[in-house]
């Protein structure tokens, strides 16, 4: 069980956090275990009905806030509806079962995927996997081929600079350029559910380092696996807190 005490900086006490702020949370490596590949992550039952309860007590200011494409997360979460920013930001479902929101971005070229699924088809270990706006090749599994996949990613997006390539976690993503986490904890703080509240985002990677500080810009915190928490199951054991301290159980 999570304690006062064995979280090492402090967090905002449940009331405060349930009343006055918005909790945006990153999903994998945060709220999930990573996994060798990313079809094969598991989410916690008891993790969708403790963020289903907070969702409820917190009016709905509650989001995961994700490189994964929307379906994508969607489907990871369901039957749950969460109010989600994916693509790192590039689209925003704020209301669940409302609209999904996208920006006007480029779109990463079909002969580009193309020649990254190819290049992981012949590379055993290696898994593309596809967004609408971008893709990614990971290589968790071959190690030892993140130089080579980072070469052809490179020489791909080269005559192109409204694209990047991201270092992500074991992988490398084609995404275009302007979009980041910082763009998702601005826009879905400016959504009716959550202006005026205060942000708090959770994260574990690189690329949230930009959720946090936006978050911190706009006058919330940012926490991170493994400073803050040790491992996901410390996130999760603490947003189950939250629920017990509001209904007075906990610590
Ligand atoms: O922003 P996040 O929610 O943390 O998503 C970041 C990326 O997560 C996924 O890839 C990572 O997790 C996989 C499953 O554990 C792992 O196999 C992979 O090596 C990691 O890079 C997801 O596949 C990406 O689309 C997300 O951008």
């Amino acid at each position: 069980m999570v304690t006062r005490s064995n979280i090492p900086r402090a967090l905002p006490s449940p009331r405060e956090l349930i009343t006055r702020g918005a909790l945006l949370l990153d999903v994998d490596g945060t709220l999930i275990n990573l996994a060798p590949r990313p079809d094969e992550v598991i989410v916690p039952g008891s993790l969708r009905i403790d963020l289903e309860g907070l969702l409820g007590a917190m009016d709905g200011a509650l989001a995961l806030v994700t490189g994964r494409a929307l379906a994508d997360v969607e489907d990871l979460f369901a039957p749950l509806r969460l109010p989600v920013v994916a693509e790192h930001g590039a689209v925003m479902r704020a209301e669940p079962g409302g609209e999904a929101r996208r920006l006007t971005l480029p779109v990463a070229p079909e002969e580009w995927r193309r020649t990254a699924l190819g290049f992981a088809t012949q590379h055993d270990g290696l898994v593309f996997e596809e967004k609408p706006a971008g893709f990614v090749l990971h290589y968790r599994l071959a190690p030892d081929l993140g130089e080579a996949a980072f070469d052809l990613l490179a020489g791909l997006i080269s005559t192109r600079n409204d694209f990047e390539i991201l270092r992500a976690s074991m992988a490398w993503e084609v995404r275009p350029r302007g979009v980041h986490k910082g763009v998702a904890v601005r826009n879905i703080m400016q959504e009716p559910r959550f202006a005026g509240r205060v942000p708090v985002f959770i994260g574990d990677d690189v690329t949230d380092e930009d959720g946090i500080a936006a978050a911190e810009e706009l006058g919330g915190a940012g926490y991170r696996v493994p400073d803050d928490f040790p491992a996901p199951e410390a996130v999760r054991a603490w947003l189950a807190s939250l629920l017990e301290g509001l209904h007075g159980t906990a610590p």
